[in-house]
């Protein structure tokens, strides 16, 4: 039986609760499908500084590249915020992605069919909506130096950086157009070209790797309409690719379709395939849900598990390649929201909701019966 290495970092507030829930995912889907995980644990942000004073320890790095693949929960809290940027639990986050190369951070948002309802906007606006956000992830702002925060006698005085090499937006891009071949074949490179210079080279590298796709439409957005768009016409898209932080914010915005932040699930990936001899694993990959760690109902016992629970299905579509597997999970969570199961982020007002536990009780007996048919 192959093993498939999996290190969990459940990290702080609702990460462990999620995390716990696409772990029984997981290990059902190992059960029936014949790969064994093997998870190992770590602490990462807030919960490592407490233990170790630092929000990522290099041991967990290297337990890292010793995995098929990692899988996190959140990291951060009001505990921590009072920490300079780069000691912070976010910090340990940022360093993960960048010393694992993982350069392509893949956001599926997909309205399910039940939920088109529970959403703010009209049913009609977001049933059917079924787009990835491709979010750049190891450069721009985020990394960019320099970026310094100093209080100065004569005043206080902030910078960050925003530096692209063509390299850099030429492989997130080329990812974004082999995605979309795979889809409804539309590109929408989001920049802000009319006034940032990285924007001007992105819109122009785009063009260029697009020209290689000639069965890929290509349409180039600034980012101030998209974001009117995302919400007013959510499926005009197919594959949006941007920036880092462009990335961050329309996430979070298209998660507005999906129901709630707690339904997103993410994938960030790099270019070369794992390095454990003998794993099944294709590709090495950071599977972690798009929301944080949701300080206002952490240790509720009622976070929604979906978003951790569709990363655990991208770990199994991205990192072993198992599609039919991958699928299945997507589909129990279909079936376990149109069997009338919400938590409380999704519940209506006076609607009974269910805890965790609950809810991935209920979906684990839907995807055993899936599994098995
Ligand atoms: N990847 C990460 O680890 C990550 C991502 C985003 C934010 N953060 C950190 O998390 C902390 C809180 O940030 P925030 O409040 O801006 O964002 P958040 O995503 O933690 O929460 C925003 C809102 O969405 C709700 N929510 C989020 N996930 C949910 C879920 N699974 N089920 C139900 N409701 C859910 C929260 O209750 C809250 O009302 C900060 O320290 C931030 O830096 C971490
Ligand atoms: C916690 C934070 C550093 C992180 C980011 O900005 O990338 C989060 O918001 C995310 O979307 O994963
Ligand atoms: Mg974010």
């Amino acid at each position: 039986m192959s093993e498939v290495h999996v290190l969990l970092l459940p990290g702080d507030g609702i990460g462990p609760e999620v995390v716990a829930a696409a772990q029984r995912v997981l290990e059902l889907v190992g059960h029936r499908t014949g790969y064994r995980f093997v998870f190992s644990e770590d602490l990462v942000g807030g919960a490592a500084i407490d233990a170790y004073g630092t929000p990522l320890r290099d041991e967990t790095i290297e337990m890292a590249l010793r995995s098929d693949a990692v899988f996190l929960g959140a990291v951060g809290g009001p505990k921590w915020d009072h920490l300079p940027k780069a000691t912070r639990p976010e910090a340990g986050l940022l360093r993960l992605r960048k010393e694992l190369g993982l350069f392509a951070n893949l956001r599926p948002v997909r309205v399910f069919d039940p939920l088109a309802d529970a959403t703010p906007l009209k049913p009609e606006i977001v049933r059917g909506v079924d787009l990835i956000v491709v979010r750049e992830l190891t450069g721009g702002l985020y990394f960019g130096q320099p970026s310094e925060l100093r209080r100065e006698p004569t005043g206080r005085w902030a910078i960050d950086t925003l530096p692209y090499r063509e390299e850099e937006i030429a492989r997130i891009v080329d990812l974004a157009f082999q995605l979309a071949r795979a889809r409804r074949r539309k590109v929408t490179s989001v920049d802000k070209a009319n006034v940032l210079n990285t924007s001007a080279l992105w819109r122009e590298v785009a063009s260029e790797i697009g020209q290689r796709y000639p069965d890929v439409t290509l349409e180039h957005a600034l980012v101030d309409s998209c974001a009117m768009r995302l919400v007013a016409r959510p499926r005009d898209f197919d594959v949006l690719v941007m920036e880092n932080l462009f990335g961050d914010i329309l996430s979070d915005e298209a998660a507005v379709l999906a129901g709630s932040l707690g339904m997103l699930p993410s994938a960030s990936l790099h270019g070369q395939p794992p390095q454990r001899p003998g794993s099944p694993a294709v590709r090495f990959g950071l599977y972690e849900p798009v929301h944080g760690s949701a300080p206002d109902i952490a240790g509720k016992g009622i976070a929604n598990p979906i978003g951790a629970i569709l990363s655990a299905a991208l770990l199994v579509r991205w990192t072993l390649g198992n599609e039919r597997a991958a699928t299945a999970i997507e589909q129990a969570v279909e079936e376990t929201l149109a069997s009338g199961a919400r938590t409380a982020d999704l519940a209506r007002p006076g609607e009974p909701a269910m805890g965790t536990e609950a809810f991935t009780d209920r979906l684990l007996e839907r995807l055993a019966s899936i599994l098995s048919a």
